[in-house]
């Protein structure tokens, strides 16, 4: 597929790029503070950037009028919103966690969550000291699972890609459901996985999760 990336430069940016390039896909256009690289139309746009370009992504969806995948965090309600807009007339593939082992993690924290009584629970993330928003938007998918005020705890340090945990404590026992991605490219298959979705799909929002089942079922 020919596919367009904002954040090309990024640490996503270059770990989706590296292994579209190997699968045979081609990058005609790309978006970073540092200006515009343009080739051709893309099929298809991928967003991997910071919520400050998120006008820059509407605009582009808007001119190529394509798919959408979108993995950035620390989005907020309006942008969410707009998200949902222009999801009537292309589809738009939207999630803060691409690996397919926060799936699992989120079907097991609400499976824990319906079988458990009188538990504290708590929610832990780790990331790498360039993560610029705090709490991650995979704490926040897992708070939402739960449906309930959990508290949250956020570690910045060194280079690690993303640590998850969910504590379950009664007074006699404590469980912990943990993920850990090993590096990037977990998310970056994800994202090549959602962006042949999208390809093929009517107008409409879905996250990763409608990307997950189908690869279950
Ligand atoms: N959903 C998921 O599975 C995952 C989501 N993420 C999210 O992806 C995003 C990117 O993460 P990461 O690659 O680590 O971040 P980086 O800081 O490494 O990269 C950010 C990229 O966005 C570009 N950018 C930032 N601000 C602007 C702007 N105002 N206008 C245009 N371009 C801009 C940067 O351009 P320049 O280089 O020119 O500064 C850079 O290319 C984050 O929101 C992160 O939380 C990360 C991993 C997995
Ligand atoms: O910024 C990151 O690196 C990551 N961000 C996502 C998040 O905020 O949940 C996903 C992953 O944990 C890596």
């Amino acid at each position: 597929m020919k596919y367009g990336l904002i954040g090309r430069n990024g640490r996503m940016g270059n770990e989706i790029y590296n292994l579209f390039s190997e699968k045979g896909h081609q990058l005609v256009f790309s978006y970073d503070k540092s200006g515009e690289f343009f080739e051709e139309k893309p099929e298809i746009l991928i967003d991997f950037s910071l919520p400050e370009a998120f006008n820059k992504v509407i605009e582009y969806v808007d001119k190529f009028k394509v798919p959408l995948v979108i993995g950035t965090t620390g989005l907020d309600e309006n942008q969410i919103k707009q998200l949902h807009e222009i999801s009537q007339n292309i589809p738009v593939v939207q999630s803060y966690n691409f690996s397919i082992g926060i799936q699992v993690l989120l079907r097991l924290t609400k499976l824990a969550d319906s079988l458990l009584k009188d538990v504290d629970i708590e929610i832990l993330e780790t990331h790498h000291r360039f993560k610029k928003d705090k709490p991650s938007g995979t704490a926040k998918m897992l708070k939402d699972v739960l449906n309930k005020d959990v508290n949250i705890s956020s570690i910045r340090v060194g280079n690690v890609p993303g640590d998850h945990t969910v504590y379950f404590g009664t007074l006699g026992e404590v469980i912990t459901i943990s993920h850990r991605a090993l590096s990037r490219r977990t998310f970056a298959e994800g994202v090549l996985k959602s962006a042949e979705f999208a390809i093929k799909s009517i107008a409409g929002f879905y996250t990763f999760n409608d990307v997950f089942n189908l690869t279950i079922n």
